[in-house]
């Protein structure tokens, strides 16, 4: 673990890095439409190919979605030392620049909601709501809308990639998320603009807000507003962008569901740069299993004679070593049973 000194702007720049290739994601964003339930191979393909894909047709409610935004807005634009009282995210509440435990930073500043407060945790929820001193119940409820759709959604997903890939029972990974103990987080980042980007820029340097990074969980649904900043690693390697589409959702494929799927489906590199004029502001929910739950490949998805690619860990077991390594840390690589660095 490292101690935290205030941040240098300059260690949110990534110097020794090419600059990054302004190219859209080629050919096109993997699109599904879920108001076509036939799309379910369109979907299973993309998680194979990029683990990533973007959602139309979600059925998530703009209502929810627009209020929560601005909810989000409203907090992040308070001062401060207002901001401060919901912090540390320990694990849950406001954070800036500082990411996790390990001495990553970026350039954003963030709350990590529990999506389903246990009681123990009551305290830690009565102190972030402090912060929405007018209305706490209202945050709360607008909170628990847009999670109980996007869970909803999330849960629809995975539901068509088993019947795509014929697993039984049909909600062999749903019924994951819908654990009564499944262990997932809700986040809501906020990049401000950063004026001092552009002198970097003439360097070719890249301000980071949210280093590069594959999700530990089964499935991440990303939803932001309008400003870019999304980047996505393809398997060459290179880093591309994704148009933002405050209409869209975004899906990652996370490392838990790279291990149940035995390397099937890819768990995606990703990253945020921030931007010098417009402030971005994502939402994302991150699918988790139980924390007693074994994460290891489905039965039914292995072929005769073939083998785990991975050792046996629960979830319990990967969270903890994955708290406890930096952003950009290979985290499946301990638990490969050859491992793909060589
Ligand atoms: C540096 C870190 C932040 C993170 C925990 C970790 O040690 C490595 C994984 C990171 C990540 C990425 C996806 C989600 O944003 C997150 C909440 C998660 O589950 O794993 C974050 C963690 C965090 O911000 O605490
Ligand atoms: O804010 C974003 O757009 C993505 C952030 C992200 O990848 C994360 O919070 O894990
Ligand atoms: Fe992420």
């Amino acid at each position: 673990m490292v101690a935290f000194s205030k941040p240098t702007i300059e260690q949110f720049f990534l110097k020794a890095c090419k600059p990054v290739n302004p190219l859209t994601f080629p050919p096109t964003i993997p699109l599904i439409d879920l108001s076509k339930p036939e799309s379910k191979h369109l979907l299973v393909k993309a998680c194979q190919d990029f683990g990533f894909f973007k959602v139309v047709n979600h059925g998530v409610p703009a209502k929810f979605i627009n209020e929560l935004e601005s909810e989000a807005i409203k907090f992040f634009s308070s001062p401060l030392s207002v901001k401060q009282k919901a912090g540390p995210p320990s694990p849950f509440g406001y954070g800036s620049k500082n990411i996790g435990r390990n001495g990553d930073v970026g350039w954003v500043e963030y709350l990590l909601l529990d999506p389903k407060p246990e009681p123990e945790s009551e305290s830690d929820h009565r102190r972030l709501l402090s912060v929405f001193q007018e209305h706490p119940e209202d945050f709360r409820c607008v909170v628990d809308d847009y999670v109980t759709e996007v869970k909803k959604m999330a849960c629809e997903i995975l539901d068509l990639m088993a019947d795509e890939l014929k697993l039984e029972p049909k909600n062999v990974l749903s019924k994951l998320l819908m654990d009564e103990q499944s262990d997932s987080v809700f986040r809501v980042n906020y990049y401000p603009p950063c004026p001092e980007v552009r002198e970097h820029e003439i360097d070719g340097g890249n301000l980071i807000g949210f280093g590069e990074h594959t999700d530990p969980q089964i499935i991440s649904v990303l939803r932001s507003n309008n400003t870019s900043g999304l980047e996505i690693s393809l398997r060459d390697g290179r880093w591309v962008s994704v148009p933002p589409d405050s209409d869209s959702f975004f899906i990652n494929v996370g490392d838990s569901l790279q291990v149940m799927t035995n390397g099937r489906f890819k768990s995606i590199k990703h990253r945020v740069v921030a931007n010098s004029k417009e402030s971005r502001v994502s939402m994302i929910y991150f699918g988790g299993p139980p924390l007693n739950e074994k994460i290891a490949p489905l039965a039914s998805l292995l072929e005769t004679d073939e083998d785990s690619l991975y050792k046996e860990f629960t979830w319990f077991e990967y969270k903890n070593y994955a708290f406890n390594s930096a952003l950009s840390h290979d985290r499946l690589g301990v638990f490969e049973k050859i491992s793909s660095k060589i």
